[in-house]
């Protein structure tokens, strides 16, 4: 993607406008470029007449404290921007803030937010009052007046500018380590989750489609009411949560969609609890705030001293801050510090957190979008279409025209880079391995029954095994077709897309055919047993579990469980052929032989519903996934919706063809769709 384009001035014109609901492939632009977290301070007006007790000093950028280890010493800072206690709201908007908007247009995410002990100025610095507001409202006033600027009225008037931006609105606390949806107060707890992209997104947040500065005025006052503020010795009305409003802005330029981000962010204030006085429940909050706090400094400490691991999971706000901190952003903290004596220390420890603050690089890059006229294939129907559902928790494309009424949840940024028939041309591999991949085992397991029956003394009437005869006729067979669609592949098509989009659907269903056409190496096993066979020494295999030491044939990976098992637990982890304690009786093996194909058809499902529908604890017992990947599993249903099929797995990060392959086979699936 040519990140210039988002430079460039708007030359969107009516006609080249395509259809809003176009299908659109949403990518990163591949162009990075670093900026540096923005660190001002503003020192907030004294609240006492009485100076004789102020410690700060502020000149030009810098601010001066007197150093506590030897009061004749000044300490001093310097940093982008400082305002003193005259400085108004509209000063710092004008100066920190608004500068950065323009990027949001341009698909790139911006972070906005006040740091800074309690009864420093955060929160009025972010909300400000009626007579003067904050940062937050003159965001909402500035995007609203800016957009059509930005995004082509030269284009002239049958540009509808309406339908050319979407503002998403959405509004959140994180309180006691919870994240708290304000505008659904009634979600108290949401997950904070990462996409394929490692774009940080809160699952199943409300999001409002605003229009204007009143939509935001109408849902941003009731919904400031649900925040958790109380009083403490220190602040009247001082917030118990760090809260964040969350904007989503799409820009359409001719045929791209920009995806740019803004978050405005009102961070708790650090608390010294022997001043605060809190005691109870406002101590278990102060608790909550003071450690995300210290996390933050942790986070700040480790990028700065290029530690491999940032903790950014070891606490919500850090991880909902990912981005900011080090991640694609354009930020700027605005350091809220007290001027008098009794908040020294807090003063001091702030102008040092924030000095190290000033190191921090974030690289930015735009979220793009790119309609695709074409259609899209059916069995893309999972990644494209059904992803444009509004409502849903899979609506990764919003509708530009949506109504500002319209309610729809937060959903992940969609993967980078989906080619429109790259999904289709990966299952077919994946189908191509998975067939390669059974029928090496069929050919070890034949030609280690060979071995053991030529190690036999033979008898010379007897003649050579009508199974294993056949069984080697099927393989052949398969084979031949392999080599057959193969060949297929490299001929030159009329088109290659037409080849991909004709010719893949009948591909896959020949591998099925020759797939079902081959008999089950059990059922050949089992013939084998019941024509005596059962006397010669067991085939040693791969066991249910996977476990490759038991002598009996009923533990191959191709072995169909008994109906009994076929329940939804069946696909959890048992030990049941792990050791070769308790074969099964060749009887009981004869009867699920027999209909092997829709048994295996009914487990595949099943094992589909499980990783559907099943809690994290439950997926953890599945054979090879474990806390870890069952969490993965889990989020990646939460984010994109049902598997549709186990080539979904792919999808999942850290999720190998390898593993995926190990996974099926352990919980006794054979073939992946
Ligand atoms: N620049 C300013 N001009 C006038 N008054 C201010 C300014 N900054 C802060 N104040 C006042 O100082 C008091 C504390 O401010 P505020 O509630 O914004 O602190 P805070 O940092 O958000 O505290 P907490 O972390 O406890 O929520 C309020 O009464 C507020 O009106």
């Amino acid at each position: 993607m040519d990140v210039s384009a988002s430079r460039k001035r708007p030359t969107i014109s009516g006609a080249s406008r395509k259809p809003l609901d176009m299908v659109m492939e949403r990518k990163k632009s591949g162009e990075k470029r670093q900026t540096r977290v923005k660190v001002v301070i503003r020192v907030r007006p004294p609240l006492t007449q009485d100076n004789s007790k102020i410690c700060v000093g502020t000149a030009g950028n810098k601010v001066e404290i007197f150093n506590h280890r030897n009061i004749k010493e000044n300490l001093q800072y310097e940093f982008s921007s400082v305002f003193d206690k005259s400085s108004s709201q509209r000063e710092i908007f004008e100066v920190c803030v608004k500068p950065l908007l323009g990027h949001a247009i341009k698909g790139e995410n911006v972070s906005i937010f006040a740091y800074g002990p309690t009864g420093a100025g955060k929160t009025y610095t972010m909300l400000g009052t009626e007579e003067d507001p904050g940062m937050i409202p003159r965001v909402m006033h500035t995007l609203f007046q800016s957009l059509p600027a930005h995004c082509g009225t030269a284009a002239g008037p049958a540009l509808n500018a309406a339908s050319d931006h979407k503002v998403s609105f959405s509004f959140l606390e994180i309180y006691n380590e919870k994240v708290q949806d304000l505008l659904n107060p009634s979600e108290t707890d949401l997950p904070i989750r990462e996409d394929g992209n490692h774009n940080i997104f809160v699952a199943g947040l409300t999001e409002k489609v605003i229009r204007s500065f009143d939509d935001f005025k109408h849902l941003f006052g009731p919904a400031s009411k649900n925040r958790t503020m109380a009083a403490t010795k220190l602040n009247d009305r001082s917030s118990r949560s760090h809260c964040i409003v969350q904007l989503k802005v799409d820009s359409r330029r001719g045929n791209q969609v920009y995806h740019g981000k803004i978050y405005l962010i009102d961070l708790a204030g650090s608390e010294d609890n022997r001043r605060t006085g809190n005691i109870g429940i406002r101590l278990k909050e102060s608790g909550a705030i003071n450690k995300s706090l210290f996390v933050l400094g942790e986070v700040v400490d480790a990028i700065n001293n290029n530690l491999p691991r940032i903790p950014y999971r070891n606490s919500k706000l850090t991880r909902l801050l990912q981005d900011s901190i080090g991640g694609s952003c354009h930020a700027v903290m605005i350091t809220n510090v007290s001027p008098e004596e009794s908040f020294y220390y807090d003063t001091y420890c702030t102008l040092n957190f924030a000095t190290k603050s000033r190191k921090i690089v974030n690289s930015n890059t735009a979220s793009i979008s790119v309609d695709r006229p074409a259609e899209p294939p059916k069995s893309l129907k999972r990644s494209h279409s059904e992803s444009q559902r509004v409502g849903g928790k899979t609506a990764k494309h919003p509708k530009l025209s949506d109504g500002h009424s319209t309610s729809s949840h937060a959903s992940p940024p969609p993967s980078a880079d989906i080619s429109p028939l790259g999904p289709l041309v990966q299952r077919q591999d994946h189908l191509e391995r998975t067939v390669k991949g059974c029928m090496k085992k069929m050919e070890d397991l034949v030609s280690k029954i060979h071995l053991k029956s030529a190690s036999k003394p033979r008898h010379p009437t007897s003649k050579p095994d009508p199974a294993l005869a056949e069984i080697q006729r099927q393989l052949t067979q398969v084979q031949r077709q392999l080599k057959e669609l193969e060949q297929h592949r490299e001929k030159p098509a009329v088109t290659e897309q037409q080849r991909k989009k004709e010719q893949k659907p009948d591909r896959r269903r020949s591998l099925r055919k020759a797939l079902a056409s081959v008999p089950s190496i059990d059922s050949v096993l089992k013939d084998k047993t019941n024509t005596g066979s059962s006397s010669q020494a067991p085939v040693k295999g791969v066991t249910k579990s996977g476990v490759w030491m038991t002598e009996d044939p009923s533990c191959s990976p191709l072995f169909v469980p008994a109906p009994s098992s076929l329940s939804f637990n069946k696909g959890f982890k048992s030990t049941a052929c792990k050791t070769s304690a308790a074969p099964r009786t060749p009887s009981k093996f004869k009867s699920d032989a027999a209909n092997f194909t829709s048994q295996q058809k009914k487990q595949n499902e099943e094992f589909l519903t499980i990783l559907n529908t099943a809690p994290v604890r439950r997926l953890q017992e599945l054979h090879t996934v474990g806390a870890k990947r069952a969490r993965l599993i889990f989020d990646w249903r939460q984010a994109h919706g049902d598997f549709s099929s186990f080539d979904d797995l792919g999808d999942i990060p850290g999720f190998t063809q390898k593993y995926i392959h190990s996974l099926l086979q352990r919980n006794f699936i054979l073939t992946d769709d």
